[in-house]
Parts: C-alpha cells; sequence; structure tokens
C-alpha cells in the first residue's frame, strides 16, 4: 500500500511501506490520462467486393503491447496495413497520436510508425548498414548527407541488437532471425511512436521467437505485432485482440480473451487454457478432431 505525501505545490513524496524507500514523485504525472498512441473507429476495408475489415473499434495506450491474433485470412495484416497507412480506400476513422492519419503526410507518419512486414525481400544486394541507414530518411531532408551523428546511431542501433559485427555483410546472406532483427535497428533509428510488426516470429525458431519479442518491448514503444502463437502472443502482450472473418470477437488481457470456449469456436479444434506452469501468459492446447472449417 502506498500513502502519499503533499510536502510542496510542486512535488510529491511517496512511502511504500514494503520497501520502506522515498521517491520523489512529479506532481503533473499523478492522474494524468493515459496518452491515446492509437485509436480505429468504425474502420471497414472491402477489396473487389469482399467486406475483409468489418467495424474495427479499437484503441491503444501509449506503451501498451497489442498482439493481434486469429485464423489465417482473418484480416491481421490488412489492419496493420491500414493502422500503418499502407491500405488506402478504407472507410472509418485512425487517428495516431489524436491526430486523423488522412491527415498526415507520409513522411510525418514514417515519423510516427516503424513497420516490420513478414516478407523482407530485397530486389538489390544492399548491406546490412545500408538497411538500417533507410530509418534515418523519416527525419532527415530528402537529400541531406549522413554525418557523424548518423554513423553513431547506425552503430548503436545495430549494436542493441547485437548485430554490430553484421554491418557490412550483406543483408540477403543473414539469417532469418538476424534479418529481423536488422529490421528492428532500423526502426529504432527512424525513431517512431508505435512499432508495427506483422508475424515477426514467423520462420524462426523458438529461440528467435523469443529474442525479437523481447527485444521489441525492451524498446519501450507502443508495440502492435500480429502473432500465431497464442502463448507467446499472452506472455508478450498486454492487450490480446482476437480477429476473426474481419471482425474483433474480442480484446483485453489473456485472462478475458484466452478462453477455451472462444478460441474453439474461432479455431474449430479443441482446446484447453490454463495458466502456463513456468512463464507469465497462459498455456494453451489445441486437440485434434475439430468441426472443420
Ligand atoms: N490486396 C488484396 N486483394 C484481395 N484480397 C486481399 C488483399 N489483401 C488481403 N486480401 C484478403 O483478405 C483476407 C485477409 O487477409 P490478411 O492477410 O489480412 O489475413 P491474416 O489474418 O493476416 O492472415 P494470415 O494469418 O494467413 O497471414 C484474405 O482472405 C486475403 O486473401
Amino acid at each position: 500500500m502506498q500513502i502519499a505525501f503533499l510536502l510542496t505545490q510542486t512535488s510529491l513524496l511517496l512511502l511504500t511501506h514494503e520497501t520502506n524507500s522515498l521517491q520523489t514523485v512529479d506532481p503533473m504525472a499523478v492522474n494524468k490520462p493515459l496518452q491515446s498512441a492509437l485509436h480505429v473507429q468504425q474502420l471497414s476495408w472491402t477489396v473487389a467486393e469482399h467486406r475483409i475489415l468489418k467495424n474495427i473499434d479499437l484503441s491503444v495506450t501509449q506503451g501498451d503491447s497489442v498482439a493481434f491474433i486469429g485464423p489465417n485470412g482473418a484480416g491481421k495484416t490488412s489492419l496493420l496495413k491500414c493502422i500503418a497507412g499502407l491500405q488506402q480506400g478504407y472507410q472509418g476513422k485512425i487517428f495516431l497520436q489524436n491526430e486523423s492519419l488522412e491527415a498526415l503526410s507520409t513522411r510525418q507518419v514514417a515519423q510516427r510508425i516503424a513497420f516490420v512486414s513478414q516478407h523482407q525481400d530485397t530486389p538489390f544486394d544492399l548491406t546490412v548498414n545500408d538497411i538500417v541507414r533507410m530509418g534515418l530518411l523519416a527525419n532527415k531532408p530528402l537529400l541531406a548527407f549522413d554525418d557523424i551523428n548518423d554513423d553513431e546511431k547506425i552503430a548503436d542501433a545495430l549494436h542493441l541488437v547485437g548485430l554490430k559485427h553484421k554491418r557490412w555483410d550483406s543483408f540477403k546472406t543473414l539469417s532469418g532471425g538476424e534479418q529481423q532483427r536488422i529490421l528492428i535497428a532500423r526502426s529504432v533509428i527512424q525513431s517512431p511512436n508505435v512499432l508495427i510488426m506483422d508475424e515477426p516470429t514467423n520462420h524462426l525458431d523458438i529461440y528467435y521467437q523469443h529474442q525479437i519479442l523481447s527485444l521489441a518491448k525492451k524498446l519501450d514503444l507502443t508495440l502492435i505485432f500480429s502473432i500465431h502463437n497464442l502463448e507467446l502472443a499472452s506472455q508478450y502482450a498486454d492487450t490480446l485482440v482476437l480477429i476473426d472473418q474481419g471482425q474483433i470477437v474480442e480484446q483485453g488481457n489473456a485472462d478475458t480473451v484466452l478462453t477455451a470456449e472462444r478460441l474453439e469456436r474461432v479455431f474449430k479444434l479443441p482446446c484447453q487454457v490454463e495458466p502456463h506452469p513456468t512463464n507469465p501468459g497462459k498455456r494453451v492446447t489445441f486437440f485434434s478432431g475439430g468441426t472443420g472449417r
């Protein structure tokens, strides 16, 4: 239990009983409304008369990590692309930090959002340095030269993802896990508010799946990612958004969203959900013998 003492008009001290420690707290931070990173209002997207996304409502608070889960073809990538400004022609509204996405230029969107896609093929034989350097473009005039700070930023970002030694290697020669980490390094120097990753754990072994997600979480950004592994989703995301047939079926924490009955209905397989014995989050087991899709 914490007891707050008002000491001056500009500072508060919090006495924490358990630790007996005193911490100075900015009074402006007390009762401060949570900042909105993203707000999606009645979003629908139709292509060739097929309604891919239907009336999506979603709010993401600054600093939250959110996982989109759901079966193949549910609409997870489509929704991520709309949010990242990569998909035009939708109905409804998307707000980034309370500003309408439609009112922002491509550069302004790039200053707010970094997108790491599932597919990372490059048509050219670029070095790791070239790929990471692209992250600088969001915050530089188009024809500006690199300066010494840019060089350091690239080195620091590569250090963060543990791949400084690969700086001059060809991007194409890296493993899938290394490529994902390089793309995260590129996102880091883009210094966005929101990091969006579309199935970042695809093709990665379990070690790199954990590494990528814990790295992304450590960046302290608002993180939105799609993922098929429900246990990883429950371990790394504060909020899960279950999507099926273009609609949000449920959103909330793992306890709310991951119920056996709901997962069975959506994935069409018998299912058991229990607290994970060792990790935070849930253990989800599907059994054969579903009703068919
Ligand atoms: N540009 C497009 N033109 C036509 N159909 C599209 C287009 N983009 C997506 N779709 C369709 O929209 C549906 C949702 O696709 P989306 O990639 O968003 O699903 P997903 O949930 O990410 O699936 P997965 O888990 O398989 O990656 C699919 O039926 C897909 O074929």
